[in-house]
């Protein structure tokens, strides 16, 4: 057993990212800094939650990422399954006894979004389109959380709107670089059903949808912070053309990468036009 390995399977980088914009959907839905501790009490319960959610779906994705992500931590018997899986539900039992101290809103979506982390784990993932439309959902999810914190939506539904776009777009295009370990596990992802060719364009069409929808806040007047989205979706439409001229693993890989790269730029963006 490796404790680095308990930090490692929550995929850190991802939860804190998601932590942040949980914060941020608050800022924007009100225009100011919420206070600490609804900021705090949102960015646990948004973190835990994707820190639980990507713990079990390593736990049930075991088989699978023993072809795919073979230098994951259960994969590579850096962790027991069972560990994992009690490890995951101690995660989301924590930030459900958070999210009871922001409000009954919040109390609510938490347990619809860490009941549909566990559902996507279990049975979704496989089915086609399903689990990329419940995955960028839960993203969407994210600034909207922070947003119903502070009972109003205002700007965070533009975040939610980009959120839920460009990671239905990154989760096909995921699929599309998983396609030997998924077809193992007899996944229905759209590359295995409909082809890869077919499935990139439905991700580079997200990607230019992503493009559209974050000029939306601008058209609210969102500040001069605003214009740094500009190479945000040069890199989102350079994903897009990528995956259009080359749907091999590699390409897939680097595409996904560069939208994962768009994503924590854009909520760096949005974070400077919030405070700017
Ligand atoms: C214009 C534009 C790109 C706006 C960005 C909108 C926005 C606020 C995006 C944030 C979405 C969000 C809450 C991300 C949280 C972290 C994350 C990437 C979650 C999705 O993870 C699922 C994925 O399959 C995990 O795979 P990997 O990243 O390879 O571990
Ligand atoms: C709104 C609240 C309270 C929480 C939301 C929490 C967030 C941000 C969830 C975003 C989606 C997410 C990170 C879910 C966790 C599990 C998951 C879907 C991981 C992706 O797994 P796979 O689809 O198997 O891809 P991998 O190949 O990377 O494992
Ligand atoms: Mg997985």
């Amino acid at each position: 057993m490796e404790l680095k390995a308990f930090v490692e399977i929550t995929r850190p980088h991802n939860c804190i990212l998601a932590g942040l914009v949980g914060v941020l959907g608050s800022i924007v839905a009100v225009g100011h800094f919420p206070g600490v501790i609804t900021s705090l009490l949102v960015f646990l319960v948004v973190t835990l939650g994707c820190a639980g959610g990507n713990t079990i779906n390593d736990y049930f994705d075991y088989e699978i990422d023993r072809i795919n992500r073979p230098e994951r931590p259960l994969p590579r018997g850096a962790m027991s399954r069972k560990t994992a899986l009690y490890y995951s539900l101690s995660l989301f039992a924590v930030g459900l006894a958070l999210a009871y101290f922001i409000n009954t809103a919040d109390f609510v979506l938490a347990i619809v979004a860490y009941a549909a982390m566990v559902l996507y784990a279990w049975k979704l993932k496989p089915l086609p389109f399903v689990g990329n439309l419940v995955v960028a959902s839960l993203t969407g999810a994210t600034p909207l959380y922070g947003a119903l914190a502070v009972n109003r939506i205002g700007l965070a539904g533009y975040l939610a709107l980009c959120a839920f776009l460009v990671n239905v777009a990154r989760e096909v295009i995921k699929d599309i670089e998983d396609v030997e370990g998924d077809i193992t596990k007899g996944a229905k992802t759209l590359p295995i059903l409909w082809g890869r060719r077919k499935a990139a364009y439905i991700g580079a069409v997200f990607a230019v949808l992503t493009v559209v929808a974050s000029f939306l806040p601008v058209k609210a007047g969102v500040g001069l912070g605003y214009y740094s989205m500009v190479p945000v979706d040069l890199i989102i439409l350079y994903a897009a053309y990528l995956i259009l001229k080359n749907q091999e693993r590699e390409v897939a890989h680097r595409a996904q990468e560069l939208l994962k790269i768009s994503i924590f730029l854009a909520v760096a963006a949005f974070i400077i036009a919030a405070v700017v």
